[in-house]
């Protein structure tokens, strides 16, 4: 099956430091991937290159031509100055279809917001309303940057439960960046593990099982995650295929001198400009 995207050995380097290094992965239909890592490992700059913001340093990105691509940011800065509603900033960037907003609006549960300013919404469902926003062109892929990270666990678990919904519903792709470990691992089908390269990749059970995982992210978490998965896996056993290309293709780098032990959770953080492509 035809990939929607494809990037085959990015890398990137700013100011001398090597953001990604020789990153591949592909996204095709119905693919439901998580990229996970520490602070500052490249995670948003690998979703900018996938989705065509930033030209790669090395290698390449191909995307499927007229692919049809909703974004849903980490998140947007309101103003209250600007007491834009709900309503209007859904209709700002384009005529859309009565038909077609009317669906999103249901889906994404936001008619009460609807006259509502922006500015006065809560994390919820301002997040709601950005992922009816993303909805509207239709997507066949919906890229979301941590999405529910200003939520509290209930926010979390609601609008990830929400996002599984749109994804089983409209038969689409999903790429996320998430730091939401506990609830990616129980919930997602392939998590790429990123620490400026690709340390691993496929199904929950298997990143955790993976020694670089481990490395990123200490022991205790990982057998935290797997204990996640071990419920999940009762739960869901007779739910949805974990079918994928590249599922349980783990690949194990030497570990280097910067990826080992736990001081690794302390990477620096370094917010990028992932929120003003909003
Ligand atoms: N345009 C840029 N110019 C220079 N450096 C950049 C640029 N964008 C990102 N970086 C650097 O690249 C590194 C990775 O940033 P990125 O935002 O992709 O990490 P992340 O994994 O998404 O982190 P976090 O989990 O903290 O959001 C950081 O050190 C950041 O400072």
């Amino acid at each position: 099956m035809e990939n929607l995207i494809s990037a085959k050995n990015v890398t990137v380097i700013r100011d001398r430091q090597t953001i990604l290094d020789d990153v591949s992965v592909d996204v095709g239909a119905r693919d439901f991937l998580t990229i996970i890592g520490p602070n500052g490992a490249g995670k948003s700059m690998l979703l900018k290159c996938l989705m065509g913001f930033y030209a790669p340093d090395k290698g390449h990105v191909t995307t499927r031509p007229g692919l049809r691509v909703g974004y849903v940011p980490q998140r947007l800065v309101a103003d209250p100055t600007i007491p834009i509603t709900v309503r209007r900033f859904l209709t700002l960037r384009k005529k859309v279809k009565q038909q077609e907003l009317d669906r999103v609006i249901a889906e994404t549960a936001i008619e009460p917001s609807l006259n509502k300013p922006l500015a006065v919404l809560s994390g919820g469902e301002l997040q709601r309303v950005l992922l009816a926003r993303a909805l509207l062109n239709d997507p066949e892929l919906l890229v979301l940057d941590e999405p529910a990270q200003n939520l509290d666990i209930t926010g979390q678990l609601a609008f990830y439960k929400l996002l599984e919904t749109v994804y089983r519903e409209r038969n689409i792709s999903v790429l996320m960046v998430s730091h939401d470990l506990h609830l990616v691992m129980s919930s997602t089908r392939n998590v790429l593990c990123l620490f400026h390269e690709v340390c691993c990749i496929g199904e929950p059970r298997t990143v955790t099982r993976d020694p670089e995982f481990i490395s990123l992210f200490g022991p205790d978490m990982a057998q935290l995650m797997a204990s996640y998965q071990h419920h999940d896996h009762h739960a869901h056993s007779h739910g949805h295929s974990h079918d994928h290309s590249h599922a349980d293709a783990c690949r194990h780098p030497e570990p280097s001198p910067q990826t080992t032990g736990e001081e690794q959770t302390d990477i620096p953080s370094a917010k990028t400009e992932s929120s003003s492509h909003a």
